[in-house]
């Protein structure tokens, strides 16, 4: 239980880890493949060009996932410190984690500026020529756009001179006559054939020399390779760093192929997109406790509904088909007492008629909902005592402690005054699930270290719980198999020690049983009623594969109040107990 409760807390550290928004400096990674200049002939350029680019975008991608995900398991634990030792070590923790968290993140991060000389290999000036990839990735990795006017001429022109010259040798004559002083409609000129993407870096040109605010623009000398002689760039290395920078990547979007922009056609046309449309995700049916109930019961019910059909095919109901119902409703769990009036309501009503399964199924949900309805009672409060003592007991393992944790929720979400005892000395585990469980639901908690004496803590956290004008205590005990007779004879004496404070204390004492665990439930129940006293019942893991008959048995025997059902894990999964919800459920009956 304390692992399934932990998960849910630390989701949030995750999710809020996983909102963090993806670094900015991606998109200009990305950029440079769709706006590479287009005139090298394309056999050329893309592959080599774009590989290397798109892999360290996708390495650059894993590593930030790492990174997230790192951080999001570093929150977890520093809360789940919290837990153990106090908040001032939380937040140091915390604060580490997160410090952690951007440092791994800054690591990570492309850098927004251009390295310093030196580091850019193939810009520093004198540096050797870069090959045509590392040129193409040198591009690609510098976001920062630089005005036309101070574009490179030593060092990384060099790369630019080298493409060039490829492009001219490939037949491309395109750039062969652009130079500083050509003007566009004169490049235009020169280039035949020229491609849609030139026209659309064309238009980026235009575009940004007009409106576009430059992001960064480095000083000239910050720029490795671009610093002197700038005003002789030429306008193809012009057309290919406006490319390779942010500020042009709208221009691409907005250009004729843009799949986006919604065209303007003739009268007489008409547009279609047969590409399958993005589905809003479906919502998340949220399953209701009275549907985790029927989940739960549906295999007592499908099995007892399909051996009822089974039995009432095309036969009139005479004494052997009575005696055949009743075999199978005792098995069912539903006890001997159940089974015979169920038996004897149908004979009275059927006897010599054609029966189907549903008439039988319909008189079994009226029969159990008849047993369980006086048992099913409010767990009632007397906050002239203060505080109202509920003692908690079971068999290990039943649900105790997050019964307790999900009452605690109940009765502070009210206003309470809630105070818990950690009384399950036996198991450390215990104790710091209740802790959690006492932070969460903002109650108070008295604890021991473990196996302190059971009954002593008990006293304690009363005469507490008095001093502190608590409204509610709620006393966990260890998880105890009725035969073991020492044990049992400890609850004795919790009871007994709690009853010298108040002779009425406990005011109530809760009994978990686990649904799953079928006729020992019965043992149980008359075992620790004799022993402890107990006064109620909640019956847990009802949304589990459940053997729910057995409550009608123990209900027709003890006649004990059950209060509330545990349909789930969460601090919401406690029910009032409902007696005919529960008879539709067991009978298969729909609602
Ligand atoms: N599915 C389901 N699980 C439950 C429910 N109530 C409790 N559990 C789980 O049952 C397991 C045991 O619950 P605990 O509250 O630790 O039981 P306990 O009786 O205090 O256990 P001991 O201290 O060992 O006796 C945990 O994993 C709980 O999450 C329920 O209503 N539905």
């Amino acid at each position: 239980m304390a692992i399934g409760f932990i998960k849910k807390i630390f989701s949030f550290g995750k999710g809020a880890v996983e909102e963090k928004p993806a670094p900015p400096q991606e998109a200009p990674e990305a950029a440079p493949d769709a706006t590479i200049p287009p005139s090298v002939p394309s056999e050329d350029l893309p592959d080599q060009a774009r590989e290397p680019a798109a892999e360290a975008t996708a390495e650059d991608r894993t590593a930030i996932e790492e990174a997230k995900a790192g951080a999001a398991e570093i929150a977890p634990s520093a809360e789940r410190a919290a837990n153990e030792v106090g908040s001032g070590e939380v937040d140091a923790s915390a604060d580490t984690a997160a410090d952690e968290s951007v440092a791994i993140e800054d690591e990570i991060a492309p850098h927004p500026i251009s390295p310093p000389v030196g580091e850019m290999p193939g810009r520093a000036e004198g540096g050797e020529p870069p090959s045509e990839h590392a040129t193409l990735r040198d591009e690609a990795a510098t976001p920062p756009s630089v005005p036309s006017g101070h574009l490179p001429h030593k060092g990384g022109e060099q790369a630019v001179d080298d493409r060039t010259a490829q492009e001219e040798t490939a037949g491309g004559n395109d750039l062969a006559a652009s130079t500083e002083t050509e003007t566009e409609a004169e490049a235009t000129k020169h280039r035949e054939p020229e491609t849609n993407a030139d026209l659309a870096a064309d238009e980026a040109v235009a575009m940004d020399d007009e409106s576009a605010a430059m992001p960064i623009s480095p000083p000239v000398g910050e720029m490795p390779g671009r610093a002197e002689g700038g005003e002789a760039s030429s306008d193809r290395a012009a057309l290919r760093d406006d490319a390779a920078t942010p500020h042009s990547i709208p221009s691409v979007q907005l250009s004729p192929q843009d799949e986006t922009a919604a065209p303007s056609l003739p009268k007489g046309f008409a547009t279609s997109d047969k590409r399958p449309k993005e589905q809003p995700p479906a919502p998340q049916a949220k399953v209701n406790w009275y549907q985790r109930l029927r989940r739960g019961l549906a295999r007592t019910s499908s099995q007892l509904s399909g051996q009822i059909a089974s039995l009432f095919t095309k036969r009139k109901l005479d004494e052997a088909t009575l005696q055949d119902l009743e075999d199978l409703l005792i098995q069912a769990d539903l006890g001997v007492e159940t089974a015979m009036r169920i038996t004897d309501t149908l004979a009275s009503e059927r006897y010599g008629k054609d029966v189907s399964g549903e008439d039988v199924s319909r008189i079994m949900a009226g029969e159990i909902t008849k047993v369980l309805a006086p048992v099913a009672k409010p767990l009632e409060l007397d906050l002239s005592h203060k505080p109202h003592v509920i003692l908690v007991v079971g068999v290990n393992g039943t649900g105790k402690t997050t019964t307790i944790g999900k009452l605690a929720a109940k009765l502070s979400g009210a206003g309470l005054k809630v105070m818990l005892a950690a009384g399950d000395t036996f198991r450390a585990a215990a104790i710091e699930q209740l802790k959690i469980w006492a932070e969460r639901t903002k109650s108070d908690i008295v604890s021991s270290k473990l196996g302190a004496d059971a009954a002593g803590l008990a006293y304690e956290a009363f005469q507490l719980a008095r001093e502190k004008k608590s409204d509610v205590l709620i006393i966990d005990t260890a998880g105890r198999l009725q035969n073991k007779a020492e044990l049992m004879a400890e609850l004795e004496k919790i009871v007994r020690v709690l009853g010298k404070l108040d002779p009425d204390a406990p005011h109530t004492v809760l009994q978990t049983l686990d649904a799953t665990t079928g006729q020992n439930a019965l043992q149980q129940v008359e075992i620790f009623r004799n022993v402890a006293g107990v006064s109620g019942l909640i019956m847990t893991k009802l949304d589990g594969t459940a053997r729910g008959g057995i409550l009608v048995a123990i209900s027709a025997k003890h006649k004990l109040p059950v209060y509330f059902i545990g349909v789930g894990e969460g601090v919401d999964d406690l029910e009032p107990f409902e007696a005919k919800d529960f008879a539709d459920a067991i009978a298969g009956v729909a609602a």
